[in-house]
């Protein structure tokens, strides 16, 4: 027996109440379906509890947390057992822990096996037991050797089969099990929520929770209503099966019918697999279901054999997870912003929290009425989002959490910065404006910030720190004098001045003044659907300041056009008509058009007739990063030959030009067999024009066999 004397009291109080907190949060999670934390705060008490018991190994037993696979089974459901245990992950939160891993590997099978690395799909595991290729029985994970029966709700989704289908090569098996992850995806998943919100029922806080809620259910027929998907990852039990590598069972459970990820790719070395989980880290968002991290296997079986599990995860295989998008913190205070086209937001002001490897004190609500439809109260517990660039945002408060001191929020009457009373533009908008839309200092700042952002007319110097100067120096009334700033009116704004001790006045302009100069002389020659952006029109961002350039070729046309004939024209439509109508309709708005003309910004689209046209009506999406060519540089070549780069892939699309890890737009070409390109084919479609190119492409099923 080992001695316990070495361990501290107050660590092994410690771990005592940790593992009890977990439990809890485990119970929580997985039989309730509402958990109180979030994944990564868990993530961090597990890993606590884990580093305890590394230091004092005496404190490990087989009811630990650590040594056990998280789920139970509630009793809502019939308890099965597993043929096969179902085990959980062990994970690695930074490259030098992947790398330890990859040591360990290494040193138990020397240096012969390959990496396959899977998307860690963010949903709920399942088990499927097929024999003689019919579908018997569905388990959830439960912990790990039994789980629950869910068969009949697993018989309503549509990705998974009744029955296998066999092929020569992989004919079907007497008895297999089949392991893989129920999810929604994201678009899914918002639609679900939308209609729970409007049927006055709460909303699921994330897609897992929602998987999982939807799956547990005790009447099929609400399961049967959501539209949960399901791909496959793994193998349990097989009889009259044996794959020599877990790429070759994919392929296998494929010729069988069953979903298989698309993002699945197979590496050598250490090195490849970092760079592979450093590029979805940075492309998170562009698979169509949440991820978590990158699933590293030991792809060759034997090997995986030699490696074995422990009682919680196997060794051969490890999740490497990205810095959670999620976390909790406390709300304490509710402020309002006013925009650049008006709109007054209320917006969280939190407690500093690091979310996604930054650190985040402010997170929008949108307008008052998501402020009540999320039920957060100022001073309560709240959990915080921020995925990827996008702003973060406050996805709802912890009830349980709630000492009863919290406070509600109520909008303002007038605009915190020009004290305009704030009113609705219509009856039924969701949100309220500053209607003095000229020179409410806050909007005007906005705009002016707008203007020189990197999609209006790229004036670097004008941030928002300048933005301010020049309004508060009278410098300009508004963005109409922009281009008439010249030396004489930057030295009146002490931002722009430099000491100069040789000058009577004491001061000069600063080099960062000259620089601002400079930058708006540049600025006047930005194409058309720049200068268009930089007006602030609503609704009008590049894609549709684009269509407009493209469509009009000048600002007088935009101008002289009726609201039928921007609506009618391709990629405008009646939202964005009616607001560049709106817009037009204000005389000092016209003015700003006006003085820009004025100061030679320019107003038309200038055809680079240099560049044959040869792409004129074909839609074109790129996708994907390319191997010598940036996103924009390819979009700036199709366009400069009359071509359209959209977004989206549809049935109308021409092309779809792929480079590495293309996602989700890639899937959807194959699926309607829109003609892809690499990168030398899109080489050839430049020079030589659609049908050669078209020579070149590949179609459908026969471009998934070659990615
Ligand atoms: N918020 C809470 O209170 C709370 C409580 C308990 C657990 N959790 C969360 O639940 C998770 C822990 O659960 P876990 O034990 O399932 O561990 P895990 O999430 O680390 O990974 C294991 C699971 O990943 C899934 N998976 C997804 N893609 C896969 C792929 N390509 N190959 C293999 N497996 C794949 C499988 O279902 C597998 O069981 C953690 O994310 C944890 O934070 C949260
Ligand atoms: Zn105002």
């Amino acid at each position: 027996m080992t001695s316990n004397e070495d361990v501290p009291n107050e660590v092994r109080e410690r771990h005592g109440t940790l593992a009890e907190e977990i439990r809890g949060h485990q119970f929580r999670y997985y039989v309730l379906d509402s958990p109180t934390i979030t994944d990564g705060e868990f993530d961090v008490l597990l890993r606590e509890l884990q580093e305890m018991e590394e230091r004092y190994p005496e404190l490990v037993t087989p009811e630990s947390p650590t040594q056990q696979v998280g789920g139970t089974f509630s009793t809502e459901f019939t308890a099965h057992d597993h043929l096969e245990r179902l085990l959980s992950l062990d994970n690695a939160f930074d490259p030098d822990e992947f790398r330890a891993w990859a040591e360990r590997v290494d040193k138990e099978i020397g240096d012969q096996g390959h990496f396959l690395c899977e998307l860690k799909i963010d949903g709920l595991a399942l088990n499927l037991l097929y024999t003689d290729g019919k579908l018997t029985r569905a388990l959830t994970r439960g912990d790990g050797r039994t789980g629950e029966d869910v068969t009949l709700n697993v018989r309503t989704l549509r990705d998974i089969p009744e029955r296998l289908t066999g092929t020569e090569e992989f004919p079907v098996p007497a008895l297999v099990e089949v392991r893989g992850e129920v999810f929604f995806r994201v678009e899914d998943f918002a639609e679900l929520n939308a209609g729970l919100v409007e049927a006055g029922k709460p909303p699921f806080a994330n897609p897992r929770n929602s998987a999982a809620g939807s799956l547990r259910q005790k009447d099929p027929k609400v399961t049967a209503s959501r539209p949960l998907r399901f791909i496959s990852h793994g193998l349990g039990k097989r009889e009259g099966f044996e794959p020599q590598r877990q790429s070759e069972a994919y392929r296998a459970l494929a010729a069988w019918g069953l979903p298989v990820s698309a993002h699945t790719k197979l590496l050598s070395t250490v090195d490849e697999v970092l760079a592979h989980i450093e590029y979805w880290g940075e492309h998170r968002h562009d698979a169509e279901h949440e991820i978590d991290g990158i699933v590293v296997k030991v792809d060759e079986v034997p090997l995986q054999r030699r490696l074995g599990s422990t009682s919680r995860a196997p060794r051969w295989a490890i999740a490497y997870k990205y810095p959670p998008e999620e976390a909790t913190t406390t709300l304490l205070d509710i402020q309002v912003g006013v925009g650049r086209t008006g709109r007054v937001t209320p917006f969280a002001v939190t407690e500093p929290v690091k979310v996604a490897g930054s650190t985040v004190a402010r997170a929008t609500l949108h307008n008052a009425f998501e402020v009540k439809r999320k039920g957060v109260l100022i001073g309560d517990r709240i959990v915080l989002r921020k995925a990827g660039d996008v702003i973060p945002e406050v996805l709802g408060p912890v009830v349980e959490a709630r000492t009863g001191q919290e406070r509600e929020f109520v909008m303002p009457v007038d605009c915190p910065e020009c004290g305009t009373e704030l009113r609705y533009e219509k009856e039924g908008d969701a949100d309220i404006r500053c209607p003095n839309t000229q020179s409410c200092p806050a909007q005007l700042r906005e705009r002016l910030f707008h203007l020189a952002s990197r999609n209006g007319l790229d004036i670097e110097v004008l941030g928002y720190e300048a933005a301010t100067a020049l309004l508060e120096s009278h410098a300009l009334v508004d963005e109409g004098d922009v281009f008439d700033l010249d030396e004489d009116k930057l030295l009146g704004t002490e931002l722009f001045r430099a000491q100069d001790k040789k000058s009577e006045r004491g001061y000069k302009l600063s080099a960062n003044g000259a620089k601002l100069l400079a930058n708006l002389d540049t600025a006047k020659q930005r194409p058309l659907w720049r200068v268009i952006v930089a007006l602030s029109i609503r609704h009008v961002g590049p894609t549709a300041a684009q269509a407009l350039a493209r469509e009009f070729e000048s600002l007088d046309r935009v101008f002289e056009a009726s609201e039928e004939e921007l609506a009618a024209a391709e990629g405008v439509g009646p939202t964005i008509a009616a607001a560049v109508r709106e817009w037009f309709e204000w005389e000092w708005r016209r003015e700003i058009v006006e003085k820009w003309r004025a100061a030679g910004v320019r107003m038309a689209e200038e055809r680079d007739d240099s560049t044959p046209r040869t792409l004129e009506g074909l839609s074109i999406v790129v996708t994907g990063t390319l191997p010598s060519l940036s996103r924009d540089e390819a979009k700036e070549a199709i366009m400069v030959r009359g071509g359209k780069a959209v977004g989206s892939v549809s049935k109308k699309t021409s092309f779809v030009v792929v480079g590495d890890a293309p996602g989700s737009k890639y899937d959807k070409a194959v699926q309607l067999k829109v003609p892809v390109l690499d990168e030398d084919g899109f080489r050839v479609l430049l020079e030589q024009g659609p049908e050669a190119a078209a020579e070149v492409a590949t179609v459908g099923e026969e471009a998934a066999a070659d990615a």
